[in-house]
């Protein structure tokens, strides 16, 4: 495949974008050339992410301006000037990165801009968090060097793992912008019908919807585990850090439960540096 010649990709810009991330530590830890490609992927994320997010713009207009991506990625892949997209044109060359990937996320993205989602059934949540995390997923296994099976096993999982957990940390703020992600077929279970984020937010029958949720996310951490677990050790240390870092905010949240008021749960930089040492990351410190 011939891909447009980008414009030097502006590290120092990718990494600022990045550098707010619950995941920065372990995108930091990679080699050079790896971090970089997980920094141009990030920095797609969250400018695709910033749109559908820019509450002060009319749905139509971000619609449009998602739309001016999936063009730039279509010129990127045919080897043309790619506009906003060209500066992953050396990721995508050097890792083979699928379009599909990245269209994934921006359709993603596309299902916050159409409407609020508010309590969408399971399939539905499960096919946002296929397209905003486990696409993101896909994309980074190939940096990681998997292969094609564990590959797209742990971007399933571990994509989806930290989608639900973050779904469930950000209950607050999401209602706050009038979203609520949480699945109806858990809220209705735990008795409640409504689909209004601030009303669901406020109810105490939050924390049974929640509990059945966060074994949901648990369970796909399991499974990412186990696909991580039977790679060799010392490889794949972005993902496991990735994973830990979250699994410690599910524990957290677990432990605290989701009765409001909730108290956003943070992971604070000794316990982050203590995750890197037990992860035998000391390696990657040095690099
Ligand atoms: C194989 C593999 C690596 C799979 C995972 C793919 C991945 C990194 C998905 C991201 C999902 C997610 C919860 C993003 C929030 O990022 P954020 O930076 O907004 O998080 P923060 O709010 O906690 O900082």
């Amino acid at each position: 495949m011939t891909v447009a010649t980008a414009t030097a990709p502006d590290q120092a810009a990718l990494e600022k974008q990045v550098s707010g991330s619950s995941f920065y530590a372990a995108m930091r830890l990679m080699p050079p050339a790896e971090r970089a490609g997980m920094f141009a992927i990030y920095s797609f994320c969250r400018q695709v992410d910033d749109i559908a997010d820019d509450g002060s713009r009319p749905r139509a207009a971000r619609a449009v301006e998602l739309e001016g991506w999936r063009v730039d990625l279509a010129a990127l892949f045919a080897g043309m000037p790619a506009g906003r997209a060209a500066f992953l044109a050396e990721a995508v060359r050097r890792w083979g990165l699928r379009q599909e990937d990245f269209l994934a996320v921006v359709d993603g993205m596309a299902m916050d801009v159409e409407r609020d989602i508010r309590a969408p059934d399971a399939a539905t949540l499960d096919l946002y968090c296929d397209r905003v995390a486990s696409a993101v997923g896909r994309l980074s296994v190939r940096i990681f060097g998997m292969e094609e099976a564990p590959g797209e096993g742990l971007a399933h999982h571990l994509g989806r793992a930290l989608q639900l957990t973050n779904i469930l940390r950000d209950i607050d703020e999401d209602a706050a912008i009038g979203r609520l992600y949480l699945p109806r077929e858990a809220l209705l279970a735990a008795g409640i019908t409504g689909d209004d984020p601030a009303a669901v937010a406020a109810d105490r029958r939050l924390d049974a919807a929640c509990r059945a949720v966060a074994a949901q996310a648990r369970e796909h951490f399991r499974r990412a585990d186990a696909i991580l677990d039977s790679r060799p050790r010392g490889r794949l240390l972005a993902p496991r850090l990735m994973a830990e870092v979250y699994r410690r905010i599910l524990d957290r949240m677990e432990v605290q439960g989701w009765a409001p008021p909730r108290h956003r749960v943070r992971i604070g930089k000794p316990l982050l540096f203590w995750l890197i040492l037990r992860h035998g990351l000391g390696e990657g410190l040095r690099r």
